[in-house]
C-alpha cells in the first residue's frame, strides 16, 4: 500500500451513528438489517423503481430473527429512510457500504460517484465479492478512503467481514474500518494482500467449481452434492476451520502426521481445478437440481429456515452477540483478578 494523503474520517468508528447503504439487493438489504438492528441510522439509496418495497420487506423478513439474536438499545426499523438520489443518501453519511451489482466499470464509476458526494474523508466499503479496490478505485478523486468489505449472505447473520485495500488506499482507512466493523458487531479478517476472491471466496470457488464438474460429468448429484457437505464436513466446519480440522485426522501427530500420511493424495487426479464449460446442459441441470432439491419450500422458506439454521448453530457454538459478549466480559474480569 503506498502512502496516500487522504483526509481522516469524520470521527471514531466508536461514534458512527448515521451509515448510508448503496444497492439494496440481497446484499445491501442485508447490510440495511444489520446496521438497524445494531442501533444505527441507516440512509438507503438504489435505482430501481421497486427497491423500498422490496427493502422493507428484507428488513421485515430478518427483524424475527435478529429479535433472536438481541438488538441494540433503541434500535429500530424506523430508523431507515430511503434515499431519493444517491447525494441524498451521503450526504451526512460517516460511513458507506456500497453493494450495487458485481460489474467492474460499475462499481468503478459508482464508487467515484460517492467520494464526490460522501463527507470527505468518510471511508467507503464496497461488498465485491472478488474485485480488488486497485481495479476499482482508478477514477475515484480520493481512493486513500475506497476499501473493500466483502461480507456473507445474510450479512445481518454471518458474522465475517474481510477488509482490504488497494495499492491506494490510504493504512488508516483499513484499520478505521476494521474497527469500525467490529464495533458494528462483525468478525473482522483484515487481509495485508489483496487475492481476488480474497480469502473465503477463494476457497468456496474451489468447493464449487469441483461440484460443476462433478455435476456435468455425472458423478454426483445436486442433492448428493449438498448432502455430503451438510451431513458430512459442513458440521465441522461451523465451529472448526479446514486446517484444524485435518490436524485431527493425524491422530496424536496432529498435522505434521497428516502432512506425512495424505500429503502424497494431493498429487493424485482428485482435483479439476480449471472451471467447468457452463454450457446448458450443466445450467439446467444445476438449477433445475436445486428446484428439486428445494421441493415445495419457496425461497422464502428457505431464507427462514436457513436464518434459524444459523442462528440454531451459533447459539450452540457459544457465538450469539450476547454469548460472546458474556465470554468477554468473563475474560476482562479473569484478566482484572490475575493482574
Ligand atoms: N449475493 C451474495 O451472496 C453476495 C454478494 N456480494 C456482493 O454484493 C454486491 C451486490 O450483490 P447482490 O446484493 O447479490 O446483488 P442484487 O442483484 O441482489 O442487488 C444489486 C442491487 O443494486 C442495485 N443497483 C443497480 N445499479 C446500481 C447502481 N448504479 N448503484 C447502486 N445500486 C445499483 C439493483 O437495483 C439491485 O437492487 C455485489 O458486489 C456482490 O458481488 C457479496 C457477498 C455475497
Ligand atoms: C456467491 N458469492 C460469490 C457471491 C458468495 C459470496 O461472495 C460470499 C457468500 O455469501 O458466500
Amino acid at each position: 500500500m503506498t502512502a496516500i494523503n487522504t483526509p481522516a474520517a469524520p470521527c471514531a468508528p466508536e461514534d458512527v451513528t448515521r451509515v448510508a447503504c448503496i444497492g439494496a439487493g440481497v446484499i445491501g438489504g442485508g447490510w440495511v438489517a444489520h446496521f438497524l438492528a445494531r442501533g444505527y441510522d441507516v440512509t438507503a439509496w438504489d435505482p430501481a423503481p421497486d427497491a423500498e418495497l422490496k427493502l422493507r420487506r428484507l428488513v421485515d423478513a430478518a427483524w424475527p430473527a435478529l429479535t433472536q439474536l438481541g438488538l441494540a438499545d433503541g434500535a429500530s426499523r424506523d430508523r431507515l429512510t430511503v434515499a431519493a438520489t444517491l447525494e441524498e443518501a451521503v450526504a451526512d453519511a460517516q460511513f458507506v457500504q456500497e453493494s450495487a451489482p458485481e460489474k467492474l466499470e460499475l462499481k468503478r464509476d459508482l464508487l467515484a460517484q460517492l467520494d464526490a458526494a460522501a463527507p470527505a474523508g468518510a471511508v467507503i466499503a464496497s461488498s465485491t465479492s472478488g474485485y480488488p479496490m486497485t481495479d476499482m478505485q482508478t477514477t475515484a478523486a480520493d481512493p486513500g478512503r475506497l476499501v473493500v468489505g466483502h461480507p456473507f449472505n445474510p450479512p445481518y447473520l454471518i458474522p465475517l467481514v474481510e477488509v482490504v485495500g488497494g495499492e491506494r488506499t490510504a493504512e488508516h482507512a483499513v484499520n478505521w474500518a476494521s474497527r469500525f466493523y467490529d464495533v458494528a458487531g462483525k468478525s473482522v479478517i483484515t487481509m495485508k494482500a489483496e487475492v481476488p476472491g480474497f480469502i473465503a471466496n477463494r476457497l468456496q470457488e474451489a468447493l464449487w467449481r469441483e461440484a460443476l464438474h462433478m455435476v456435468a460429468n455425472g458423478e454426483a448429484t445436486v442433492r448428493e452434492i449438498d448432502d455430503s457437505i451438510t451431513e458430512g464436513p459442513g458440521l465441522r466446519w461451523a465451529f472448526m476451520g479446514p486446517m484444524l480440522t485435518f490436524a485431527l485426522a493425524g491422530g496424536e501427530g496432529g498435522m505434521a502426521h497428516m502432512l506425512d500420511h495424505f500429503g502424497p493424495s494431493l498429487k493424485s487426479p482428485w482435483t479439476r481445478l480449471e472451471a467447468p464449460e457452463l454450457d446448458k446442459k450443466l445450467y439446467d441441470a444445476v438449477v433445475e437440481g436445486c428446484d428439486e432439491e428445494a421441493g415445495e419450500r419457496t425461497i422464502a422458506d428457505l431464507v427462514a429456515e436457513r436464518d434459524q439454521g444459523v442462528i440454531d448453530v451459533l447459539r450452540a457454538t457459544g457465538r450469539l452477540p450476547q454469548q460472546r459478549r458474556a465470554q468477554r466480559a468473563a475474560q476482562h474480569e479473569k484478566h482484572q483478578e490475575t493482574a
